[in-house]
């Protein structure tokens, strides 16, 4: 993953200071008051009523109308699953067993490769927390770059068979984040020449990524409490690997929490903030979040991938004109990344420039989330 350092600087500038006891999950009985949520359920966005069929876009990438089914997925709902994508069973296998690995290894041992407040890598809380009042019910571990360092520290005998799992998986979902981004501009008529960044095979315009590993352990009082709060992703895509447990959840605007079933050999792909910026707001990023299971713990494992980090992303120019003005500013993911530490679900209406011509305010203006 090349420009590390830069993705990394983001975070140097806006440290993020979680006032949090690291918690042994595996010892409660029941969840502290630290850990719960009064206003899960909100008002404005319920579960939806069990009769409601509406079910997120399952979209084989073998199908000969992939573009269009890609394109009509993302403008209604910023996200969609894919079968037949080509990364190996095994692949999804081992990556799989290395973070159930990492999971289980004693919380001491685990903090030995804690992230650091102003740093990007290594096992902590969701860095968003220190946006809430409550803490999340889960772990995470980031990746960016090499894992080698922190590797070393959790497992001193085999952690290379760790790093290679990692860096095989991540050299699997470079192509086919590349992949699908290349159908998600295709369907709205963007070619290779319209986008340079993109269209460049050289090693160091590849695009920058982030590898999120969660793990949701069973919970209690699953009602009380909450995986990852609701958020949108940076990035410009993200593909989500989610074992056979479910709990992400997604936000259909006018009917509310959506949950995504895993399929078997299925991966989530979720529209980022960058390509609802790079969209113009044709495709939006879909908030979501990850809610708990009494009685079975989760893993999933996030590929967030974005451009180089400091290209800078603006609407493209196919896509304004005289009725579609540019409707934000041009910036970088390095500089995204720090708004969003600032912002956090605000950070796309941060950049914003121009408000919609018809005087509706933009359905992705993520300012509505609650605080537990
Ligand atoms: C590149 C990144 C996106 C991310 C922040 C990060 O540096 C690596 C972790 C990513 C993640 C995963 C969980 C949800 C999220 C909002 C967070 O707190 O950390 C995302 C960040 C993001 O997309 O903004
Ligand atoms: O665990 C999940 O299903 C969601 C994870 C997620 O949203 C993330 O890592 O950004
Ligand atoms: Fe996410």
């Amino acid at each position: 993953m090349p420009s590390r350092s830069l993705l990394a600087d983001a975070f140097r500038a806006h440290p993020v200071h979680v006032h949090q006891k690291h918690i042994d999950f595996t010892s409660l009985q029941e969840i502290p008051d630290s850990h719960k949520w009064t206003q899960i359920d909100d008002e404005q966005h319920p579960l939806v009523d069990p009769l409601i069929t509406e079910s997120v876009p399952v979209i084989d990438l073998s199908d000969p109308n992939v573009l269009q089914n890609i394109g009509h997925a993302c403008k209604t709902w910023g996200v969609l699953q894919v079968t037949n994508h080509g990364i190996p069973t095994s692949l999804l296998e081992n990556i799989e067993s290395a973070s159930r690995s990492l999971f289980s290894l004693p919380i001491q041992q685990k903090l030995k490769a804690a992230r650091s407040p102003d740093g990007v890598s290594g096992y902590g809380v969701a860095r968003i927390s220190s946006f809430f009042s409550k803490l999340m019910w889960s772990e995470g571990f980031t990746i960016v770059g090499s894992p080698l360092e922190h590797f070393r520290q959790l497992w001193s005998q085999d952690y290379t068979k760790f790093c290679d799992i990692i860096e095989e998986y991540k050299k699997e979902m470079q192509k086919l984040a590349r992949r699908l981004t290349w159908l998600m501009l295709g369907s709205l008529g963007i070619t290779k020449k319209d986008l340079k960044w993109a269209g460049s095979t050289g090693e160091s315009e590849k695009g920058s990524a982030a590898l999120q590993l969660n793990y949701y352990p069973a919970c209690p009082d699953p009602d009380q409490a909450m995986g990852l709060a609701a958020h949108t992703d940076s990035t410009l895509l993200t593909i989500l690997y989610q074992s056979n447990t479910s709990g992400l959840q997604v936000l259909k605007e006018g009917i509310g929490w959506i949950t995504v079933p895993p399929i078997p050999g299925g991966l989530v792909v979720n529209v980022g903030d960058l390509l609802h910026i790079l969209s113009n707001g044709m495709y939006p990023s879909v908030l979501h979040r990850a809610v708990v299971n009494r009685t079975k713990h989760r893993l999933s494992i996030a590929f967030l991938y974005g451009p180089p980090s400091s290209v800078e992303i603006s609407p493209l120019q196919k896509l304004v004109g005289p009725n579609h003005p540019p409707l934000y500013r041009p910036v970088t993911w390095n500089e995204y990344l720090g708004t969003k530490a600032k912002y956090f679900n605000k950070a796309l209406s941060s950049v914003r420039i121009c408000a919609p011509l018809n005087g509706l305010a933009d359905v992705n203006d993520h300012n509505r989330v609650r605080v537990g």
